[in-house]
């Protein structure tokens, strides 16, 4: 079939050119080629520079411990100290060609090999020059992808780790906003550019002292321009990228999980730090150094004509006036202008300190931007979790779970950080151990808040809460969790397939397709999964977009979609469904039984049921009956439903715990519980 107007074929190999660069597989138009379209002081900043000093050290430390890095670095290093010598040698040359030239003009006579000499001697430098220009095109791609992919993982696992208000306070961070970008963007590498940056302005340095002496040397002999400065062609043509590497992708879903704010309770709450960080580093693995953006290769592709014929043939050329001169002074001394010797040298030594902008506050505030990057990648390290961490193993006899964990708040009060007024006002109630809780009260009255500060997911601002008649803070955070089953109602779409988001409601089960399948199933999505064009494998939210370059006017798809700059798009009709479905299924993969679930003793559920349809509702009840057995339980919910009935406890909240008791009890009391239940059993009864 012709494709459409309109249409980026890449399959039409007579027109594109299909290229496997790494993971990405880019297509590039075969003959469309179109032209080009033109697109604080300073000591200030030296003191930053020096404050930096000891990160870079720390930073040159771990860079060295990185596999191949001490080799590719030292290469890197010996071609830059060279490829900032050499400007002096070349200027050498060019004084003594220049001597000769006046001395032929003096004694009319001419040194021939002694010109010859000169001018090869300066020709080889150039050559080298750009032999060494072309050296580190070949040491950088691979010396900045390995120190990249180094960081990225440190900043994953760093991130990883943050609890919710930790989170909330470091996502404004520099580094944080750095690492967002990540993956796609080639700023990201805030270490590789300061080293790009201490380098030059080293070799600056370098390289003006050199100039700086070869330049008193000849101009001590001698007593003064137009600069053929290079065009470099550049084509623009057609061309578009895309991967099709899984691990890739996933390690851009993994990453958008640890870096967004709506997916941190589920990431905390899961304890998923530690299983994210493993599935980011085998995804890593498996992908390994070809874990790289397609803007990254596309300029170390670019490097590859250094080394042209044409090249080496224009800067020979480059060379010949002053050979032609030369020959000229010896034929015609007399006409020969007597400055102009002198003028050419200046020509040479100014433009080499023309280039050099040392003192540019432009060049050292971007060095001091990309030093204190370093700054604010180490000092992450050192964030410490606002919820501290406690030193206890719990519990201290697994066997007690089975008869539930109880609860007790005494007096607690919260604010979530950035509000003005409490969530919860001086709560207290208790829970035995084995009992069934029901959390009630109106939208906003604080029963999700009592989840979180029970999972401790925060912790109160005052008060005191109770696990087994224990300060909570006394155990150990991961430990706590593990003992809990933790399923809240603001469920995040992970930018994962869908096998994933699923899998992810328990992650030891996370590798089982059939545990998976059968959450799927009973979250009602399995049949909605197996239609789409990748099953399981499906990706509603995709991190990863393609990359493409001046496509054909009114262009409207690409690899058979519509083309569009960004991955992150507004939600399609169905994309809203799948995330329903696989909202519902991780619901149900979280109720799945197994051998781990004998490790909580508290299962708390905050709205389970919000996304689900009545059938599905009712199969989750039924499923979490059963799986209760003697555990303690706590509901939250604004539905009056026949749970409260059977609760031991029902809690009826607005800030602070208004009517505490069973639903006979509360009914008895006639209070606000009994009223609110009266208005919602009325159309049933
Ligand atoms: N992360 C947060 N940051 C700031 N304020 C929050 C946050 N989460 C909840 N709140 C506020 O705290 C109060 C209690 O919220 P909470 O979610 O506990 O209520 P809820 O009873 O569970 O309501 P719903 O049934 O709507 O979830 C509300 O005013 C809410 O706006």
């Amino acid at each position: 079939m012709k494709p459409r107007a309109g249409e980026f074929d890449h399959q039409d190999d007579r027109r594109f050119k299909h290229t496997r660069v790494g993971i990405w597989d880019l297509y590039e138009e075969r003959q469309s080629v179109l032209p080009r379209i033109p697109t604080s002081s300073i000591s200030e900043a030296y003191a930053q520079i020096i404050q930096s000093v000891p990160f870079l050290v720390r930073m040159l430390k771990d860079v060295l411990s990185i596999r191949r890095c001490p080799m590719l670095l030292s290469a890197y290093l010996v071609v830059e100290v060279l490829a900032s010598l050499i400007p002096a040698v070349s200027l050498w040359y060019s004084g003594q060609l220049l001597r000769l030239v006046e001395s032929a003009m003096e004694t009319r006579t001419v040194d021939t090999t002694l010109l010859v000499q000169f001018a090869v001697a300066h020709l080889i430098c150039t050559i080298a020059m750009r032999f060494l220009r072309y050296s580190k095109a070949c040491i950088t791609p691979p010396l900045s992808l390995y120190i990249k992919q180094f960081y990225h993982e440190r900043m994953f696992h760093l991130t990883a780790r943050l609890d919710m208000p930790t989170f909330q306070t470091f996502q404004g961070s520099h580094a944080m906003q750095e690492f967002q970008m990540g993956l796609d963007s080639w700023s990201t590498s805030v270490v590789w550019e300061a080293i790009k940056g201490s380098t030059n302005i080293t070799m600056m340095f370098i390289r003006l002292l050199f100039q700086l002496l070869v330049l008193i040397t000849v101009m001590w002999e001698h007593q003064d321009g137009p600069l053929l400065d290079r065009q470099w062609s550049n084509l623009w043509v057609v061309w578009a990228a895309r991967t099709t590497n899984k691990d890739f992708i996933r390690m851009h879903g993994l990453k958008g999980l640890v870096v967004w704010y709506h997916h941190r309770q589920e990431l905390v709450a899961g304890n998923l730090g530690e299983f994210v960080c493993t599935q980011f580093r085998e995804a890593a693995q498996h992908v390994g150094h070809d874990a790289v953006e397609f803007s990254e290769l596309k300029q170390f592709r670019s490097f590859k004509d250094c080394l042209s014929i044409a090249f080496i043939f224009q800067e020979t050329m480059h060379m010949l006036p002053q050979i032609v001169f030369t020959f000229r002074v010896l034929k015609n001394p007399m006409i020969t202008p007597i400055s102009l010797a002198s003028l050419i040298l200046i020509k040479h030594s100014f433009h080499a300190f023309s280039d050099t902008d040392f003192l540019s506050s432009h060049k050292l505030s971007s060095l001091v931007i990309r030093l204190s990057g370093i700054r604010n990648l180490y000092e992450t390290e050192y964030i410490q979790n606002k919820v501290v961490d406690g030193t206890e193993p719990f519990p201290e006899n697994q066997q007690s779970l089975r008869s539930g964990i109880s609860v007790e708040f005494r007096n607690v009060s919260f604010q979530y950080p950035g509000r003005d007024s409490c969530a919860l006002r001086n709560v207290s109630f208790k829970i035995g151990a084995g009992q069934l809780c029901v959390v009630v009260g109106v939208n906003g009255s604080g029963k999700s808040t009592i989840l979180k500060l029970i999972s401790r997911i925060y912790d109160p601002t005052e008060g005191t809460i109770l696990i087994n008649e224990r300060d909570i803070k006394t155990f150990r955070v991961a430990d706590l969790r593990a003992a809990m089953s933790i399923l809240f109602q603001d469920y995040s779409q992970f930018p994962l397939s869908m096998r994933e988001n699923i899998g992810l409601g328990k992650p030891a089960l996370a590798h089982d397709d059939d545990k998976v399948r059968e959450a799927a199933r009973l979250g009602g999505a399995e049949d909605f999964i197996d239609e789409l064009p990748d099953g399981f494998d499906t990706y509603l939210d995709c991190l990863v977009a393609d990359y493409y370059g001046d496509l054909p006017e009114g262009t409207t798809t690409l690899f058979g979609q519509p083309a569009s700059k960004s991955a992150a798009g507004k939600r399609s009709g169905l994309q809203c469904v799948g995330v329903e479905y696989s909202n519902s299924s991780r619901t149900f993969m979280r109720s799945l039984v197994s051998e781990t679930e004998s490790s909580a003793g508290m299962l708390l559920f905050d709205e389970p049921s919000a996304s689900l349809d009545p059938t599905a509702e009712h199969d989750l009840f039924e499923r979490l009956r059963k799986l209760r057995g003697n555990k303690t339980m706590l509901f939250s919910t604004h539905r009056f439903g026949n749970l409260t009935q059977h609760a031991d406890l029902i809690l009826y909240v607005h800030e602070a715990v208004q009517e505490a008791g069973t639903h006979d009890e509360l009914m008895k009391k006639g209070g606000e519980y009994a009223r609110i239940w009266n208005l919602q059993a009325k159309p049933f009864i």
